[in-house]
């Protein structure tokens, strides 16, 4: 499909300087890719508001403003809601179940987790202290991501086809869940959601609308492309208070598999540290964006889906005994979470300030905040009694 676009002078893997299958550019080696994937001409990043559409699905049909199709009877999605904010268990891992740890937290209703904390009296008579929380959907450790992904980010995928700007966070503790949640490499959400968005492009409607592919990390505030070698980028607003992304690397991308395989890629060079900065990947933001572009409209923006893996957030309380780096990493993940906590509360109260400048996180997220965009959180939980603690501040956290 839209195979007749690829003969543009954009810059094809398979060739000259910026072929990722060696030479200039990314100058990496990460398999043949498919001769049709190209690297789109570096782009001023406009963000297009041509986007007042009546709210229609991919085929025409109108979304109704209460529960939609795509997610099915099991879909609470409700597009009218800017905001959703749910939460995932995961299993207990080997390592706990052998060390003997119980699962503290516990599913009361389909909307409520409910956790068991184990706490000592002073005459030290023990007793369990229950935290209940309530969110707009709760996910057990045995659901699978494809029901996740049915109750989270399906409905997204409708709305980003009405040219809207739709957002997937997920949320936690190092460990709990959310590279697995997001971005793992046979069912993240973004391959699911790619796979749908592939098959709505299928439609004669969507001929001219060309999936473009970025993938970038956030690093002590500062940007760094994952399509290009880890290099450096900076954020700008123009004129129009638009954020730009000067230089970052785009593909064109023409199938699952093609994404699969720039992220791929992308994901090789994140946890490789191609810099030797940042060894660690739970204390940087990955941020993986397919922008629907329209070529009909000079490749203005017609709807974008960013998923997000954002840096483990007990990372933010590094302080104290660590050392200087570590201390500074931690700073400025515990500033960019704070910072995407209120942007998301102004999103949820409608609040006409959007604080979004307060970090490099919710700044390049801008267009994810303001406008015609809808935002799902999804807060992963370990439900491990040596966890508890940062269970309950990530629940706090995600607690609107
Ligand atoms: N819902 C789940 N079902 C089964 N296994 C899971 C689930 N969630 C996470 N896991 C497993 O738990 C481990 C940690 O998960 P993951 O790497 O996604 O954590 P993370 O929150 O992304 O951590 P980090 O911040 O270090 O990147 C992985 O081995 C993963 O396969």
């Amino acid at each position: 499909m839209h195979g007749g676009s690829n003969n543009s002078s954009n810059n094809s893997l398979n060739s000259s300087n910026n072929s990722l299958n060696g030479g200039g550019g990314g100058g990496n080696n990460f398999g043949t890719l498919n001769s049709r994937i190209k690297k789109a001409t570096p782009l001023p990043t406009t963000i297009a508001k041509k986007n007042a559409q009546p709210l229609l699905n991919a085929y025409g049909i109108p979304i109704s403003s209460g529960t939609i199709s795509r997610g099915g009877k099991n879909s609470s999605f409700d597009l009218t809601d800017k905001i959703r904010v749910c939460v995932r268990k995961r299993p207990l891992n080997k390592n706990e179940l052998r060390r003997g740890e119980s699962d503290i937290t516990e599913l009361a209703g389909k909307r409520t987790l409910v956790i068991n904390e184990q706490k000592t009296k002073v005459d030290l008579t023990r007793y369990i202290e229950r935290h209940a929380f309530t969110f707009d959907d709760v996910f057990d450790s045995h659901v699978t991501n494809e029901e996740v992904y049915k109750r989270t980010a399906a409905p997204l995928v409708d709305y980003i086809f009405t040219g809207g700007k739709a957002t997937c966070f997920a949320y936690g503790q190092t460990g709990s869940g959310k590279t697995y949640t997001m971005l793992n490499e046979k069912n993240g959400l973004y391959v699911l959601a790619a796979g749908d968005i592939f098959s709505m492009l299928n439609h004669p409607d969507y001929v001219n609308i060309i999936p473009h592919v970025s993938f970038y990390e956030i690093y002590q505030g500062q940007l760094y492309d994952l399509l290009n070698a880890r290099k450096k980028l900076f954020a700008r607003e123009d004129g129009k208070q638009q954020v730009c992304i000067a230089g970052l690397t785009e593909y064109e991308c023409f199938s699952v598999d093609d994404l699969m395989k720039i992220f791929g890629h992308g994901n090789n060079v994140r946890s490789t540290g191609a810099t030797g900065a940042n060894a660690d990947s739970s204390r940087s933001h990955a941020i993986l964006q397919i922008c629907l572009k329209d070529k009909s409209k000079k490749m203005s923006v017609f709807g974008k889906f960013s998923f997000i893996d954002l840096a483990g957030s007990e990372r933010g309380a590094d302080r104290g005994d660590a050392d200087r780096q570590t201390r500074m990493e931690g700073s400025e993940i515990n500033k960019s979470l704070l910072a995407l906590k209120e942007c998301i509360r102004a999103l949820d109260q409608v609040s006409k300030h959007t604080p979004f400048r307060q970090s490099k996180l919710t700044q390049v997220l801008k267009d994810s905040f303001i406008g015609n965009s809808k935002t799902c959180m999804i807060a992963t939980v370990s439900p491990n009694s040596g966890s508890c603690e940062h269970t309950l501040n990530t629940l706090r956290y995600a607690d609107r």
